[in-house]
């Protein structure tokens, strides 16, 4: 079972380093590991286990997290129109976005951070994004808002980009041009 002290924290190069892809099909190994990001992301979000093991909760974990340079990450969240999301995915790609960003108002964080960062992160409002689930199957998922978000932030992650790299530096809080708040 992941804890947190298997998450890698900020300072670390790992979480600067671009993954490798995974080879496909999928090792054991690998579906093992991208399985237990999983359930990691969905222990977080259930109060005994975040009490039990003093869990930060979470909704989602890329693969340098937890030390392992490879382009895999695990999602579950529901998002605001209530559509849930509950993947593995090995080797995500965006393969087109919108002009228009959007953002989270309270901006964000990171299970690697552990600090405040403030600041509206930009993000773009529609992504569309193919890769091959824990199960093998390839999906290409057309996501917006929360969802868009929260799929940039993992998928950041696997080519070493971490939000903060995104926050307008000079007016931390100033909204991005053509851009509307992820309600
Ligand atoms: C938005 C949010 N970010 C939480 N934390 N940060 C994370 O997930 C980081 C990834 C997110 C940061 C912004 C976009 C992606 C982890 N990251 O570093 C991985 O790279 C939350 F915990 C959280 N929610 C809301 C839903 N709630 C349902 C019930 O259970 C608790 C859960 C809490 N929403
Ligand atoms: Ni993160």
């Amino acid at each position: 079972m992941i804890a947190m002290d298997q998450i890698i924290r900020e300072g670390d190069p790992i979480l600067r380093q671009k993954t490798e892809k995974v080879e496909l099909p999928a090792s054991e190994e690998d579906k093992e590991t991208l399985s237990e990001m999983l359930q990691f992301v969905k222990n977080s979000q259930d109060d005994e286990m975040v009490k039990k093991y003093q869990l930060r909760p979470g909704v989602g974990l890329a693969a340098p997290q937890i030390g392992i340079s490879k382009r895999m990450l695990a999602v579950h969240f529901t998002d605001f129109h209530d559509k849930s999301y509950s993947y593995g995915l090995f080797n995500p790609k965006i393969l087109s976005h919108s002009v228009e960003k959007t953002y989270l108002q309270n901006g964000e964080g990171c299970l690697s951070v552990d600090r405040d960062v403030p600041g509206i992160v930009p993000r773009y409002a529609r992504i569309t994004v193919k890769a091959t689930t824990l199960e093998g199957e390839e999906v290409k998922l057309r996501l917006k808002g929360y969802a868009a978000i929260v799929l940039q932030h993992e998928i950041d992650h696997l080519d070493g980009v971490m939000f903060y790299d995104h926050i307008n530096q000079d007016n931390p809080f100033q909204p991005p041009e053509n851009s509307t708040p992820a309600e």
